[in-house]
């Protein structure tokens, strides 16, 4: 590890919500408890026994459809312990890096600054986890609707808590690493300045044919070679062993937030399965990136890595690994602003039975991301994440589109410094409604690119750490064992919620529509604790 990264290695340490950064023991009753004979709580455990209760349709000769009720029960164990959680970035020097860092003390601080507006209070506006609410039930006298705070449903880690880590190809200590990024008022940063100066990344791997030739001026903190290598998956490996034993984590969270990558081909006999992959990265082919490595370094640690970028991390060969390890895996794209937008946007038209037809989606940003993107291999990534983001939604209405049909869509990202983080998306949707009419959408989204995302990384962070603490198995009807608990796959898609480009286990369908990924992530957390899913139904309120 360079000299200067001994010196400094630091990390933002958590003091935990009540400061003595010791774990946290934060459990689901501390605002209510399920009354039911399917949950039990230990001190240890939340078990459930979950009837999950869906429809399975099939085809008759005629071609007439028979739709049959079926019934799973499951039961779900959930860890109670809140654990010392570590989240190291991979790209910690970047915009989105420092400010998510600079948002957890700040929060954690209950920090509050002037600005021209008056004065600021921390918060942690934009992420679901710590800004959301859930409907519990309905009050039983009032009958009205009970919500408690999304991250209160299952014990959650609280980012207050985090260990915060990384690496960057930056030697800038995060103090100047802000101060590069321009997102932060002054007053905020002058208060945390001190301990952000503190903080300085280790040294990353550099492949240069991945990332934008414009990103070499920023490269000066290097671990040795240009390409894969073991050594390299055992340098990352170490750190974050030694980043584990030196804060005392019971466990650590790795998210790439480094730049956008060129995507790797995909090549049989290279990166087509994970034995092939491990070849590759020995023989230092030169087609593994480094978000690649940093997977797999990741996946033999048994350390959950997100990859909060585009670009084709998990080759076949890197989910075929993680797999094997059991390990998991999420990505791909923080889904921040103008696509955030366009996947509650397209799903509201789409179910609203009126015929998208066109998606014009224009922005430009002045960020270092931007400057990156503004090479047409690392755009090329980008737009593929945009814009296969209508596409579950289209497939879903055969009324308005015939098999294949789906609206023009475009993406263009233009480079234009003076705009800094301050993102413009410029959006035009062109739809035919009844009898031959039009409606055209045209809206002006100023997205503050890192303040929208930083929030989406301790949502990722958080939740990808529960899923650690989560295991099911297969309830038997007569109560016989049915063996050992397990794991979800590999593939965490229950992240997608955050996601442009969700990730999922091989052969199973990609969910872009943003309500349905909410409602996803919300009801599985719900069944963990025996409750039933969000049912808008209120019968209560119709029937009587
Ligand atoms: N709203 C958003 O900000 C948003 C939304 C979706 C996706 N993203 C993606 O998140 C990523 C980060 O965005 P950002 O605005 O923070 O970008 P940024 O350019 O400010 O930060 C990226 C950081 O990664 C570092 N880096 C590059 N290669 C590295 C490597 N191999 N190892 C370690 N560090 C490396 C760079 O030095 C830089 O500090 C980008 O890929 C971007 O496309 C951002
Ligand atoms: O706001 P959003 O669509 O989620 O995505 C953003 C893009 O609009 C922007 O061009 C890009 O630079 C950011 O990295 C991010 O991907």
């Amino acid at each position: 590890m360079a000299p200067h990264a001994e010196e400094h290695a630091g990390s933002a340490n958590g003091g935990n919500s009540n400061g003595n950064g010791s774990t946290v023991q934060t459990a689901a009753y501390d605002v209510f408890t399920v009354n039911s004979p399917n949950v039990t709580y230990t001190d240890n455990e939340i078990k459930s026994k979950y009837t999950y209760r869906t429809t399975q349709v099939e085809t008759n000769p005629d071609g007439k459809l028979v739709a049959t009720p079926t019934e799973t029960v499951y039961d779900f164990k959930v860890e109670r312990k809140v654990p010392k959680t570590g989240m190291m970035l991979v790209g910690w020097g970047g915009n989105n890096g420092t400010t998510v860092t600079a948002g957890i003390i700040a929060n954690r601080r209950n920090l509050v600054w002037p600005t021209k507006e008056g004065q600021q209070e921390a918060n942690y506006y934009g992420s679901v986890v710590m800004g959301s609410t859930m409907k519990l039930g309905t009050d039983a006298k009032t009958h009205k609707d009970v919500n408690i705070p999304f991250h209160q449903i299952l014990p959650m880690v609280h980012p207050n808590d985090l260990v915060i880590g990384g690496w960057d190809i930056s030697k800038l200590n995060l103090a100047e690493a802000m101060d590069r990024s321009k997102v932060l008022e002054p007053s905020l940063k002058a208060l945390v300045q001190k301990e952000m100066a503190s903080y300085v990344p280790l040294p990353s791997i550099y492949y240069p044919d991945f990332i934008a030739a414009n990103q070499e001026d920023r490269a000066d903190n290097l671990i040795e070679g240009s390409k894969a290598s073991l050594a390299h998956v055992e340098h990352l490996r170490k750190d974050i062993r030694d980043f584990k034993e030196k804060n005392g984590l019971d466990k650590v969270i790795v998210m790439w937030t480094a730049n956008t990558e060129r995507y790797a081909d995909i090549i049989e006999g290279v990166n087509d399965t994970a034995d092939n992959l491990l070849k590759s990265i020995e023989q230092g082919h030169e087609e593994v990136s480094p978000s690649t490595v940093f997977a797999v370094a990741c996946i033999l640690e048994n350390t959950p890595f997100i990859n909060g970028s585009p670009q084709n991390t998990f080759v076949p060969g890197a989910i075929e690994l993680a797999e094997k390890h059991n390990a998991y895996i999420g990505g791909d794209d923080f889904k921040s602003g103008q696509t955030k937008m366009k996947s509650a946007l397209v799903d509201f038209l789409i179910n609203a039975g009126i015929k998208l037809t066109s998606i014009a989606s224009y922005n430009h940003l002045g960020n270092n991301d931007g400057k990156n993107l503004s090479s047409q291999k690392q755009f090329r990534s980008k737009e593929i994440s945009k814009s296969n983001v209508v596409d579950d939604m289209v497939e879903a209405n055969h009324i308005l589109y015939k098999k294949g049909e789906h609206p023009d869509h475009c993406v263009v990202i233009k480079y234009m410094p003076a705009v800094a983080d301050n993102k413009r998306a410029l959006d035009e949707y062109y739809a035919e409604i009844f009898l031959g009419g039009h409606q055209t959408i045209s809206l002006f989204n100023i997205c503050e690119d890192s303040l929208l995302a930083s929030p989406l990384i301790i949502d990722l962070v958080v939740m990808a750490e529960m899923m650690t603490r989560i295991q099911w198995k297969a309830a038997s009807a007569n109560g016989s064992d049915t063996g050992d608990f397990k794991n979800f796959h590999s593939v965490l898609s229950v992240l997608s919620y955050m996601l442009k480009a969700p990730l999922t286990p091989p052969g199973t369908p990609v969910v872009n529509a943003l309500a349905k990924q909410r409602a996803a992530v919300t009801n599985i957390f719900r069944a963990c604790v025996g409750l039933e899913p969000e049912s808008d139904m209120t019968l209560e309120h119709k029937l009587f």
